[in-house]
């Protein structure tokens, strides 16, 4: 990362974690951008990998068949928050993994013990890496991936105000049906026997229902750098 970093800043590693529509991704991919760190969408790894078990064919109500190939696609994701790339076996997924079947599917993949022990090495090896500091967002960054990371941030916000979001986003979508297929997966991820979603003890809780997405980055950015300054 060339931008922004002060060139002796000790690499700061930022977990974010939440519920879906929390607003995970606006937020860490600014607050990367803006602190010149890199920066990780790993729910994006997950859609990934879920993207190639449904294009090959896996059945995604077996989970012993999920385990059996979980080590097979290449997932690598590109962690410049100007510009976040995925791709499986060298083919860009950007765009099929935010479709509605993978939405639907990826918590039952997501949950499978494999799935999680692979995608788990690729997180820490990317925040390993990164020269400057990264901030890694998704659901159990802060207890499980990096139980070290400098600072932990769960947000939330209602399911009315999550709701609300994501039906804008998908152009108008019925808010009633969003709120319900949240719910549902947010259930699926907290209820999962291999590291669920939840907030680790030590985490930071934002509630972003009241406040605008620029509030919630200002928020953060601060608790950023009052850690590196040892506050
Ligand atoms: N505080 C906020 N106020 C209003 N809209 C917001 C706020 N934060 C995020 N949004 C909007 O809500 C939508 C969902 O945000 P985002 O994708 O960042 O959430 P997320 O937690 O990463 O969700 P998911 O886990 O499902 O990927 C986006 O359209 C984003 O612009
Ligand atoms: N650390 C993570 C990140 C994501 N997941 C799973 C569960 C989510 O429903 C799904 C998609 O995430 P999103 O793109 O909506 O952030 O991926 C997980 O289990 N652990």
């Amino acid at each position: 990362m060339e931008n922004g970093a002060a060139p002796t800043a000790k690499p700061v590693i930022v977990a974010i974690d939440g519920p879906s529509g929390t607003g995970k991704s606006s937020t860490s991919k600014a607050v990367a951008a803006q602190l010149g760190l890199s920066y990780l969408d790993t729910g994006a790894q997950y859609r990934a990998i879920t993207w190639w078990m449904v294009t090959n064919g896996i059945d995604l109500e077996d989970p012993t068949a999920i385990a059996a190939v979980a080590g097979k696609p290449e997932i690598v994701s590109g962690t410049d928050p100007a510009a976040p790339t995925i791709t499986v076996d060298g083919v860009d997924v950007s765009g099929p993994i935010r479709t509605q079947e993978v939405t639907s599917k990826v918590s039952a993949v997501s949950a499978v013990p494999e799935v999680r022990t692979r995608i788990t090495e690729l997180q820490r090896s990317l925040a390993a890496a990164a020269e400057h500091g990264i901030v890694v967002e998704g659901r159990d960054i802060g207890t499980t991936v990096l139980p070290d990371a400098d600072l932990k941030i769960f947000l939330t916000a209602s399911p009315e105000a999550r709701a609300a979001r994501r039906s804008g986003e998908l152009k108008g979508a019925d808010v009633h049906a969003t709120r319900e297929a949240l719910i549902k997966r947010d259930a699926a991820d907290s209820s999962r026997k291999t590291s669920p979603l939840a907030k680790a003890d030590d985490a930071v809780e934002v509630d972003t229902t009241e406040l605008t997405l620029a509030q919630v980055i200002e928020c953060v950015v601060t608790l950023v750098e009052e850690k590196r300054a040892g506050k």
